[in-house]
């Protein structure tokens, strides 16, 4: 049985609902490029007429472009272990999956089971968020990660020091794979809860909030994040390009908040802000 490769380009935004629509179809392996993603399905399953389906559809989308190939069947998961690489950030953090090494001469070791969540470092939001994490104190704060895909971010936290975190996604896999990569890097959560910040109307307030997402989630949910902000705590956000921070930049400085710093990589924007009141 030959495999079909697809390598698709996309938006940032339609990368998650396409991982998502086509995860639950059999699409398997997961990887995200510079552009978008890759993924592979054995042959008799593309031929699905749901699978047939999704793809009439996605040919009329202006937005998303993929490419298919056919590959020759090659014991899959010794394949797409060799090809997924561990991330070095700044040479001080190393997240690797648990069939790499272990490299103890980083400040920090993260664990990442990828399954088929965001959030392995590969993407250059993920990347830049663990970066400016690193430069902010976390010793003994409480953490809330929203939009937490694999956990990447909340685990950074808890290896930074915090006291306490908590994640929150929309993806019930997202949730599960999550829950497994903080049993993997001992981080015990608060909580793990499924949904919007809308729809979970938080109580507690956190001293810092981490958020990497896209542009409309953001614009939509932005004063929320400031809502459940201690005075004085971190607002971290990316999953946006350089065009939109204006945008972003606006909302935030008109709910109190100061810019601490920003980076780009690639056009893409991640940037930290602190509560001054
Ligand atoms: C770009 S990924 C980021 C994953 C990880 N935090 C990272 O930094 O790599 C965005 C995540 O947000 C989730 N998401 C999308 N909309 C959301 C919302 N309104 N509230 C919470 N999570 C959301 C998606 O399911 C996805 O896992």
């Amino acid at each position: 049985m030959d495999f079909i490769q697809i390598n698709v380009q996309c938006d940032a935004p339609f990368g998650e609902i396409l991982t998502a629509e086509m995860g639950e179809l059999g699409f398997t392996s997961f990887v995200e490029t510079e552009l978008g993603f890759e993924a592979y399905i054995e042959e008799e399953e593309f031929s699905h007429p749901a699978v047939q389906t999704l793809f009439n559809n996605y040919r009329k989308q202006t937005r998303i472009w993929y490419e298919l190939k056919k590959i020759p069947k090659v014991n899959w998961n010794e394949e797409w272990e060799k090809n997924y690489d561990p991330i070095n950030v700044d040479d001080k953090i190393y997240v690797r999956a648990t069939f790499h090494e272990s490299k103890p001469a980083f400040d920090y070791e993260i664990v990442i089971n990828p399954k088929m969540s965001f959030g392995t470092g590969h993407h250059e939001t993920t990347h830049q968020m663990l970066a400016l994490q690193y430069d902010i104190d976390h010793k003994d704060k409480s953490l809330i990660d929203i939009g937490s895909g694999t956990g990447i971010l909340a685990i950074m936290g808890a290896k930074l020091g915090a006291k306490s975190v908590a994640a929150t996604d929309v993806d019930e896999w997202c949730i599960e794979n999550s829950q497994d990569n903080f049993d993997l890097n001992e981080v015990k959560p608060e909580f793990i809860k499924k949904g919007t910040i809308h729809q979970l109307a938080l109580t507690e307030t956190y001293d810092i909030v981490l958020a990497n997402i896209n542009t409309n989630v953001l614009l939509e949910e932005i004063p929320e994040y400031v809502k459940i902000l201690n005075s004085k705590g971190h607002l971290f956000l990316s999953g946006f390009y350089e065009t939109d921070l204006p945008q972003v930049n606006a909302l935030v400085l008109e709910h109190g908040l100061v810019e601490v710093k920003h980076t780009t990589r690639k056009n893409w924007v991640a940037i930290v802000y602190q509560k001054v009141s």
